[in-house]
């Protein structure tokens, strides 16, 4: 694994949700493999669970760690070629990336969609010019269009609360006040068609995926239909793709409440957070017996730990 930014970067999933549960059982078990190695994470969007899990997982295994709020701390950055940069950017990103990747071993990149240009997000503009000019392994903290650490924590928590073999597990949209990224949608669809899951996605018309995330799986328009019988509820907002970065509801039917709850198979509750309740979920869903966002949260540190254990095994 040269870089993680996708579940296809895995050399093989099942190989890495056992050492996250290995790791989860002992966290310090190789607290000696990072020593004077050094991983930088790089925000240019906010971060809770992201910046602390990542920044733990690090310190787990040794790591020194630097996290850098780019956007706060460094110089505001010009990220397109041929530019005459005689504007507000004082630095390019082909100078900043690679002299960045002289000071560490591995870095940690947050950059979010930018919903200007459907392309350039979709080519993932950003983290490629880190993976292109850093020189280390890149890890994704959420890019433009997945955020294949929350997806990994989402499938060991799945693994983890599971009463059956083969769970279903429905992905819902919810609404919210403003247009939220494909990205943790996209990454959570990629990844669980990666397992033997009974996937449904359940959205609005006009909300659908990208066809490279969907693959041959239809969306279900009905979210009462969608709900029946679910084992595992995730529910996420997101703009739309087709007519890009819009709002185009906020139906607030959608927000997930104990009627929909109620022809679940007693299902979990799930969410990457922060969630906007009563929006997304109401109080009384979140805060209720099935709710297990705080133990996938919790598990971010683990899939962290195991993306950056298997980095540090290639350096040695
Ligand atoms: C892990 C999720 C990160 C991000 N979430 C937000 O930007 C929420 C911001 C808000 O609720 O105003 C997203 O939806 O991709
Ligand atoms: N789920 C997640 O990535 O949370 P943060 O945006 O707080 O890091």
């Amino acid at each position: 694994m040269k870089h993680f930014t996708s579940v296809h970067d895995l050399d093989s999933l099942d190989e890495a949700l056992k050492l996250a549960f290995e790791l989860k059982k002992d966290p310090y078990k190789y607290q000696t493999l990072g020593k004077n190695k050094t991983l930088l994470l790089v925000f240019f969007n906010s971060s809770l669970r992201t910046r602390l899990s990542t920044q733990k997982a690090g310190l787990n295994l040794g790591m020194n760690v630097i996290v850098f709020d780019i956007n706060e701390g460094g110089w505001k950055l010009e990220t397109e070629l041929g530019v005459i940069m005689d504007g507000d950017k004082p630095e390019h990103i082909r100078e900043a990336v690679p002299v960045i990747g002289k000071y560490c071993d591995i870095i940690g990149v947050r950059s979010f969609a930018k919903f200007e240009n459907r392309e350039d997000d979709y080519q993932e503009k950003i983290i490629q010019q880190f993976i292109d000019y850093a020189g280390v392994p890149v890890v994704s903290m959420e890019a433009a269009t997945r955020h294949p650490l929350q997806s990994f924590a989402d499938h060991l928590t799945i693994e983890e609360f599971k009463t059956k073999e083969r769970p279903k597990v429905v992905l819902t949209w919810a609404p919210h006040p403003r247009a939220l990224p494909q990205a943790v949608p996209n990454s959570f669809v990629e990844w669980m068609r990666q397992t033997d899951y009974e996937l449904v996605v359940t959205h609005p018309e006009g909300y659908e995926l990208a066809p490279e995330f969907m693959g041959d799986l239809k969306p279900e328009y009905d979210q009462m239909k969608a709900f029946e019988g679910a084992d595992f509820i995730y529910a996420k907002n997101w703009a739309a793709y087709n007519d890009y970065g819009k709002i185009l509801s906020k139906d607030m039917n959608w927000t997930v409440t104990d009627r929909q709850m109620a022809v679940t198979n007693n299902a979990k509750f799930m969410h990457c957070l922060p969630v906007r309740r009563n929006m997304i979920v109401s109080d009384s869903v979140i805060d209720g017996p099935n709710s297990i966002v705080v133990p996938e949260a919790e598990n971010r540190l683990f899939s962290a730990q195991a993306v950056l254990k298997m980095l540090l095994d290639q350096m040695k």
